[in-house]
C-alpha cells in the first residue's frame, strides 16, 4: 500500500483488525474475483448504473480551442456523478463480507447520494456524515440521500466540511468495526482504500481508452480531470498511466488565491498537489495543506467536492514522479467555465468538473497566449465530466456569464 513514500496505514490500533479484514477481502474479491465478485459488480454497474458512459465530441469547444475535445460523460452515470462506481463496489463488497451497516462521509453530497442509492439497491442500512456547511450548500443531495432511505448525520465540529466529516465517520467506524463498513468516497485513507477506490473507478479510463481507439483511431494526447481527493482523477488516468504519449492533467481548486495565511492557518484554496507538503491525514502519508507546525490548514473552494486539504497518495506520487501534471484554476474561472459549458454544449457540469474546463480555457482559450502548455495538450483532448451541476444551480445562478 505504498506509492513511493506516500500511502501506508497510519490508523489507531483499534482500526487495524478492520483494516486487515478489508485488505483480505479486497485481495480476494476485487483482485482475484472470488465468487465472481467483479462480474457481479460490472453487471450491476451496467444494469443499475447505466454504464458505459459516452465519450462524446464537444463540437463547440473543439471549434473554440482548435482541437478535438472529447467529453467522458460520468455526469450521465446513475446519480449524476462518477461516485457510484466506487460506492456500488464498496457496498457490494461489504455485503460479500457479511457486514450489516454502511457509513460514509460526503462533501458535495454526490458520494453520499451514490452510497445511499447503492445501499437501497443492495438493501443495506446507511448513515451519511455531512458537514453542516455542506448540508446548506448541497441541499438537493441531502433530500436525495433521505429519499433513498439513508440517515444524514450533520457534522458541526470545525468548519463543517469534508475533513471533519471524514474524521467523524472514522470515529464511528472505530466504534462499530464488527458490523459496519466505511465506504470512503475518494482515493484517500489507509491502504487498501486508495488502491481499491482507484480499481473501482478505473472503469472510466478502461472505457475511454477503448472509445478513443474507436472514435479517434488512436490514444488521446491528453486527459484532463479535476482533483479533490483524486478518485475521478485516478479513474480517468489509471488505464493511461502506462501510455507515455498520453499526458495527464489533474486540475485542483485554486480557490480565491494560492497565497496561504500561515498565522490564521487558512489556505484559501485546495491545491494540495501544487502547494501542499508531505504529511499524514486520515490514515495515509500524502501531500496536504499544513502550516509549519504540521497543523492541517482550512481549505477553500467554491465547490464542496474539491474543498479538501489532502489528496490521494497515489496521485501525489504520480505528480512527484512527473507522470501527472498538477494545475489549478480559481473559483471565478470555474464558475465562468460552468456557465460556458452550459451555454455552449448544453451540459451543466458540477462545479468540481467545471475546474477541468477552466483549465482548458486558460491554456487554449481565445484570450490565452501561445504556450508550451498549449502545445503539450496536443490535438486530441479528453476531459472527464465527473458530474452534473444540478446540485450547484442555486450557488451558480447568481454569477452571470456573457457568452
Ligand atoms: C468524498 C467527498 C467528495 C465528494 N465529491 C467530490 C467530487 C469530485 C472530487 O472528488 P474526486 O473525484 O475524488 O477528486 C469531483 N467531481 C464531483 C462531481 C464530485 O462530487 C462528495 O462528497 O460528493
Amino acid at each position: 500500500g505504498k506509492f513511493g513514500d506516500y500511502g501506508g496505514q497510519y490508523v489507531p490500533e483499534a482500526l487495524m483488525p478492520a483494516i486487515e479484514e478489508l485488505t483480505d477481502a479486497y485481495e480476494r474479491y476485487v483482485l482475484d474475483n472470488e465468487d465472481g465478485f467483479m462480474d457481479d459488480f460490472r453487471a450491476r454497474l451496467r444494469d443499475f448504473g447505466g454504464r458505459p458512459t459516452p465519450l462524446q465530441r464537444a463540437d463547440r469547444l473543439s471549434e473554440r480551442y482548435g482541437r478535438e475535445v472529447y467529453l467522458k460523460r460520468e455526469d450521465l452515470l446513475h446519480g449524476g456523478a462518477h461516485k457510484l462506481n466506487n460506492a456500488l463496489g464498496q457496498v457490494l463488497l461489504a455485503k460479500y463480507m457479511g457486514k450489516e451497516r454502511i457509513i460514509a462521509e460526503t462533501g458535495a453530497g454526490q458520494h453520499g447520494t451514490a452510497t445511499a442509492m447503492a445501499c437501497a439497491h443492495l438493501d443495506m442500512p446507511c448513515e451519511i456524515y455531512m458537514g453542516e456547511r455542506d448540508i446548506n450548500r448541497q441541499r438537493p443531495n441531502v433530500f436525495r440521500m433521505k429519499l433513498n432511505g439513508s440517515e444524514v448525520n450533520p457534522v458541526t465540529v470545525g468548519r463543517g466540511t469534508l475533513k471533519e466529516a471524514i474524521s467523524e465517520t472514522m470515529r464511528d467506524w472505530a466504534t462499530n468495526v464488527e458490523d459496519t463498513h466505511y465506504v470512503i468516497g475518494s482515493v484517500v485513507g489507509p491502504h487498501p482504500f486508495p488502491s481499491m477506490v482507484r480499481d473501482f473507478q478505473s472503469v472510466i479510463s478502461e472505457e475511454a481508452r477503448t472509445q478513443a481507439r474507436e472514435k479517434l483511431g488512436r490514444l488521446p494526447d491528453a486527459v484532463v480531470a479535476c482533483a479533490g481527493g483524486g478518485s475521478n482523477t485516478m479513474g480517468a488516468f489509471a488505464e493511461f498511466v502506462d501510455d507515455e504519449e498520453t499526458a495527464l492533467y489533474a486540475v485542483e481548486a485554486g480557490g480565491s488565491t494560492l497565497e496561504v495565511d500561515e498565522e490564521a492557518g487558512v489556505a484559501p484554496n485546495s491545491a494540495s498537489l501544487t502547494t501542499g507538503t508531505e504529511g499524514i491525514l486520515h490514515g495515509a502519508r500524502t501531500r496536504l495543506l499544513q502550516d509549519r507546525d504540521g497543523q492541517i490548514m482550512e481549505s477553500h473552494s467554491v465547490s464542496s467536492g474539491l474543498d479538501y486539504a489532502g489528496v490521494g497518495p497515489e496521485l501525489a506520487h504520480l505528480v512527484d514522479t512527473g507522470r501527472v501534471t498538477a494545475v489549478n484554476v480559481d473559483d471565478d474561472e470555474a464558475l465562468t467555465a460552468f456557465h460556458r459549458l452550459s451555454q455552449m454544449e448544453g451540459i451543466i457540469p458540477a462545479l468540481e468538473s467545471a475546474h477541468a474546463f477552466g483549465y482548458l480555457e486558460s491554456v487554449v482559450g481565445p484570450d490565452a497566449p501561445d504556450s508550451e502548455e498549449a502545445d503539450d495538450l496536443g490535438k486530441y483532448v479528453v476531459v472527464n465530466v465527473s458530474g452534473r451541476g444540478d446540485k450547484d444551480l442555486e450557488s451558480a445562478i447568481e454569477e452571470t456569464y456573457e457568452r
